[in-house]
């Protein structure tokens, strides 16, 4: 099949919505040339330091690079993802550049692509996420590994929202908790809290794509006795409140359910917000005091936000 590469030049702000704009346009994956990456010292493995092209990067922000079949309907959605994007101004998202531009590429080079900038990568005391196509070793008998195949979901484990997530996964998830994950992406949060010992884990994401693709890496990671994936939207498949609920969605979209997360969260349960971006910090932390939880660590992870807060036990 023939692919074309989508690529777009925006800001470190607008990454992740711009990076869920091309996930909903059907994107089989989303590559991102990070400027900051440039630069910053990287280990392999074995503890190598390897470089990286400086031609594979932007000079400023991100350039997501995403990879849609090429059909008769790309011309449409080409423009759907512009209005899309450009929309993002009316949230005070910055959008830098804004430059997208289309070219061809077959099959090859988009698996490959993924792989040029995918290594394992230890991301908490005791989290490592390693690829499906690399193989790695434990170093200490209390890490945990999550394979991940993150090609068509959101949600490769090193994105500071997800990382920040797992950090705070290991914070408050006890052996036979009861979790929830809301917006699971390729179910790298889900397969953390099951591999923290949770009871069961009910992971859930609009879209299906997403809902695929955490259901494979599930399987992948042999957490599928404890962990269920299904296709919902926000809170609304949840029965029983949660010991830990996770949602690492857009600061707009965690706003706008805090009174429903408060209701599938247990009483002394905690409830962690991420994908906060550090202006939204404040408000994002009204929101969740309205609806009646107790701040108990705000994380910052360069401009991300992510908030564990707790449902207070009834006196
Ligand atoms: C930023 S990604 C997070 C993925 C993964 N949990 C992680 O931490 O890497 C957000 C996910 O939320 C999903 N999502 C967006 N709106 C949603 C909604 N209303 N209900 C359920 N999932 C939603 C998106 O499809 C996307 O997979």
């Amino acid at each position: 099949m023939k692919w074309s590469e989508l690529s777009i030049h925006t800001t470190h702000e607008a990454e992740e919505a711009v990076s869920n704009i091309l996930h909903e346009a059907g994107a089989s994956g989303v590559v991102i040339e990070d400027s900051k990456e440039f630069g910053r010292e990287r280990q392999d493995m074995f503890g190598e330091i390897y470089a990286l092209d400086p031609n594979d990067f932007p000079l400023e922000g991100v350039i997501l690079k995403a990879y849609l079949p090429t059909t008769s309907f790309l011309g449409e959605t080409v423009e759907e993802v512009k209005l899309a994007i450009n929309n993002l101004i009316n949230y005070d998202i910055k959008l830098g550049k804004n430059e997208l531009t289309i070219s061809e590429v077959n099959e090859e080079d988009w698996a490959t692509a993924w792989k040029k900038y995918y290594h394992p990568v230890k991301i908490s005391e005791r989290f490592t996420i390693v690829p499906t196509w690399e193989t790695y070793e434990p170093v200490s008998t209390d890490e945990l590994i999550i394979e991940l195949d993150p090609g068509m979901a959101f949600g490769t484990g090193t994105h500071p929202t997800t990382v920040m997530c797992l950090q705070a996964l290991e914070k408050t998830v006890k052996p036979g908790d009861y979790v929830t994950d809301i917006g699971t992406g390729s179910g790298v949060l889900a397969i953390g809290a099951a591999l923290l010992g949770a009871k069961h884990v009910h992971a859930i994401d609009l879209d299906e794509v997403a809902v695929r693709s955490a259901e494979v890496n599930v399987k992948l990671n042999k957490v599928e006795q404890t962990t269920d994936v299904v296709h919902g939207n926000l809170v609304d498949t949840v029965k029983e409140p949660s010991d830990v609920v996770v949602a690492n969605i857009l600061a707009e979209i965690i706003m706008s359910f805090t009174s429903d997360a408060f209701n599938v969260v247990k009483e002394g349960g905690m409830y962690i917000t991420s994908g906060i971006i550090g202006s939204k910090k404040e408000i994002v932390k009204n929101s969740l005091e309205i609806a009646g939880f107790i701040i108990v660590e705000v994380m910052m992870m360069e401009d991300w936000v992510t908030i564990i807060s707790t449902k207070p036990l009834k006196e």
